[in-house]
């Protein structure tokens, strides 16, 4: 691939001939040189923080990198719950950097880039709060031996976190390489976030679709047009506070707030974004998927729309569609896994339904199962029998925006 992707409104350009120019500058190519390099993407996420290091060879100069080996670890904590212990998401910064200094070999270090990304945890922060935890990793950034810039850390719009997690995949599946017309779309389910991402088959979903929904994207002198949209706070973990009607409460800490779709004895805490609310299931109600599900629209009706035609296009399902169908049993967890849409219902009604277990241990199961059959079919559309691929890896490499934010970020840095 020789030319440029290039997103209208500087939203993503990737100009791969810049790129191997930046990367690998012929001069400074030793003899025999493995044309391999390094990246470094961090994960801001709401739920979790996690590092990618990427090794690439530029096999064929006029090429796309291949990917050729990734490192990755996870933290199951997000640094937007460090809102109020900045120097704790510095700690923890730190200590995910270790993964990239074994990873790395030592004199690549230097000219290796370090970013970090962050999404809907950030975003819904207070602009002050979240400039103070961005400063502290900034802080931790620049005593690091790596490559770092002033584009190194930021949060991202959730438009280019949806094209990313799209390029990412078609990358990972060797469509960018070759055939567009194979291309797959990507349904990301995330802890604030959510994104729908896809190359329309059909004209009228372009047309139809609000301006905003829309972005351009030029590939080898053909342009495209992607359908992507993120809808902040219908990601799973604030979803079940849309669910509560506690997101946004003045003072959650006075409150008790209820749901039928929690275990009828359930009392526990839920602390999400820094924020911890009381949380019940409704000891007089009628606990089951029917209930459950109204409650769950309150997340859903007037706020996510549904793409014309959307079900003549192929998608895959990544995050949490992935783990909640493999948690609760819909899926084995082996390689690429179709399930219809109909399987998420029939689990949720079973899970909802089963009064003898209390759902120990997972309370939130038959909240969530509900929601992400609601999401599919109230919010986007999706008719029952419509199959959708879960996924948690290509060709054994993590599907995640990380990797397209590496491959944008790269062209841009000049390594020294
Ligand atoms: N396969 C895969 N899943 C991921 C990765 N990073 C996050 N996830 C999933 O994303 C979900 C959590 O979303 P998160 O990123 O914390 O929230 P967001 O900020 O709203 O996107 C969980 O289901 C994670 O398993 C990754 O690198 N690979
Ligand atoms: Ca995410």
């Amino acid at each position: 691939l020789d030319g440029t992707i290039f997103v209208e409104g500087n939203l993503f350009d990737v100009d791969f001939s810049a790129q191997r120019e930046n990367i690998l500058p012929n001069s400074a190519r030793p003899a025999n040189s493995s044309r391999v390099f390094y990246g470094i993407m961090m994960d801001a996420g709401s739920t979790g923080t996690r590092i990618h290091v990427y090794s690439f060879i530029q096999e064929d100069p006029d090429g796309l990198p291949y990917l050729h080996n990734e490192t990755f670890h996870s933290e199951e904590i997000g640094l937007s719950s460090y809102v109020n212990t900045p120097e704790e998401a510095g700690k923890l910064v730190r200590e995910l950097l270790k993964v990239a200094t074994s990873a790395v070999p030592r004199a690549m270090w230097h000219k290796t880039p370090l970013v970090l990304r962050a999404t809907a945890g950030f975003r819904l922060l207070p602009a002050d709060k979240a400039h103070v935890l961005i400063e502290e990793i900034k802080e931790v950034f620049s005593q690091s031996p790596f490559l770092v810039t002033s584009r190194s850390v930021s949060i991202i719009d959730g438009t280019y976190e949806g094209i990313l997690a799209w390029v990412s995949l078609n990358f990972l599946m060797g469509h960018l390489h070759v055939d567009m017309k194979r291309s797959a779309g990507v349904l990301d389910l995330g802890g604030a976030s959510t994104q729908i991402s896809f190359l329309p088959k059909c004209q009228k979903t372009v047309n139809k679709a609000p301006t905003d929904h829309v972005a351009k994207l030029e590939i080898l002198n053909t342009t495209y047009l992607l359908y992507t949209h993120s809808y902040l706070k219908n990601g799973l973990k604030v979803a079940r506070l849309l669910t509560l009607g506690a997101l946004g409460d003045a003072d959650p800490g006075k409150k008790v707030f209820k749901s039928l779709c929690l275990p009828k004895n359930y009392s526990d805490n839920y602390t999400f974004g820094g924020i911890t609310y009381e949380v019940r299931g409704n000891i007089n109600g009628y606990n089951g998927y029917e209930t459950c599900y109204k409650e769950v629209l309150k997340a859903i009706k007037g706020s996510v729309r549904k793409p014309y035609n959307v079900h003549e296009n192929m998608f895959h399902a990544v995050a949490y569609y992935y783990d909640m169908a493999k948690d609760s049993g819909l899926i084995e967890g082996s390689q690429d896994e179709h399930v219809e849409v109909k399987r998420f219902k029939k689990k949720a009604k079973e899970v909802c339904g089963d009064k003898s277990k209390d759902h120990y241990g997972k309370p939130f199961d038959c909240m969530d199962l509900t929601y992400i059959t609601a999401l599919l079919t109230e919010g986007f559309g999706f008719q029952d029998s419509v199959g959708l691929q879960l996924t948690k890896k290509v060709k054994g490499f993590e599907s995640s925006w990380a990797l397209g934010a590496m491959l944008e970020y790269l062209h841009k840095v000049r390594i020294p």
